[in-house]
């Protein structure tokens, strides 16, 4: 069952120039897309496209009724003058999350990546980890119906990387979608279902890492040498 239908026909900063075009795909309950492309391809215009910040979109992105998304961004933000536990309390009250769920939610998280020691302090003083993880919790505590998670790999050590994918595989358990744009294609091509390629604002491949494979001719190739010859256009 698809949770969230994205069809851009065009997107970008400025109408006359679009960054991205044809950009079309439908993301499925429980379902973990790669979203891959080398750097200025245009990944970041596509999830600005899908979260409804970019300037200029020709196209549509629906979302199953109801439906609520949650965004990990590559770069964290914060508000300067707000705790690490008044951050999640602030997320909580938006979304309706009742004080109960949120403590325990809270407490979990905190205590799986190891945060629960600074949660009275500012995150705008933590290490880049450490923020990284913050806005990932902040994610968490919502039980969205799906993920949007940009460059994950990049930041958290080895250890969280870890408990955040056993995390993001039981969400996927309970249907939750995830669309993840990464550069570490080792660990996407072992944890996503599906890819899309995008070079130069288009998708260039997609589908499974064998679908993707039979187009490059590379019958045990992985992900990366298949992302290399395309886009050294080999
Ligand atoms: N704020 C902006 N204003 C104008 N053009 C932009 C802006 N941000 C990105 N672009 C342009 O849009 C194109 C796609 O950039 P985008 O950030 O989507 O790439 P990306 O695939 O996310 O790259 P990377 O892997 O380096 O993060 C690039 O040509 C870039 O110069």
């Amino acid at each position: 069952m698809s949770i969230l239908t994205v069809k851009i026909e065009e997107a970008g900063y400025d109408e006359k120039a679009p960054v991205i075009k044809d950009i079309e795909f439908i993301l499925n309950k429980g379902e973990m897309i790669g979203l891959i492309g080398p750097n200025g391809a245009g990944k970041s215009t596509t999830i600005k496209t899908l979260l409804g910040v970019m300037e200029y979109v020709k196209g549509t992105v629906t979302k199953q009724d109801q439906s609520v998304y949650a965004y990990i961004p590559e770069k964290p933000i914060f508000y300067d003058h707000l705790t690490l536990w008044e951050h999640l309390d602030l997320i909580a009250s938006i979304n309706r999350i009742d004080d109960n769920v949120l403590n325990e939610r809270a407490h979990t998280y905190l205590k799986t990546f190891k945060m629960e020691k600074v949660k009275h302090e500012m995150p705008a003083t933590f290490s880049k980890g450490m923020q990284q993880k913050v806005m990932i919790i902040q994610a968490l505590i919502l039980r969205p119906d799906f993920y949007i998670v940009d460059e994950p790999f990049i930041g958290l050590d080895p250890s969280a990387i870890k408990k955040f994918l056993m995390i993001i595989e039981e969400e996927r358990k309970r249907g939750a979608g995830v669309l993840m744009c990464t550069h570490v294609l080792d660990t996407a091509e072992k944890i996503c279902d599906r890819f899309l390629l995008v070079s130069e604002g288009k998708i260039v491949a997609r589908g499974t890492v064998d679908d993707i494979r039979e187009k490059t001719g590379l019958e045990n190739g992985s992900l990366l040498d298949c992302f290399y010859l395309i886009e050294e256009g080999l």
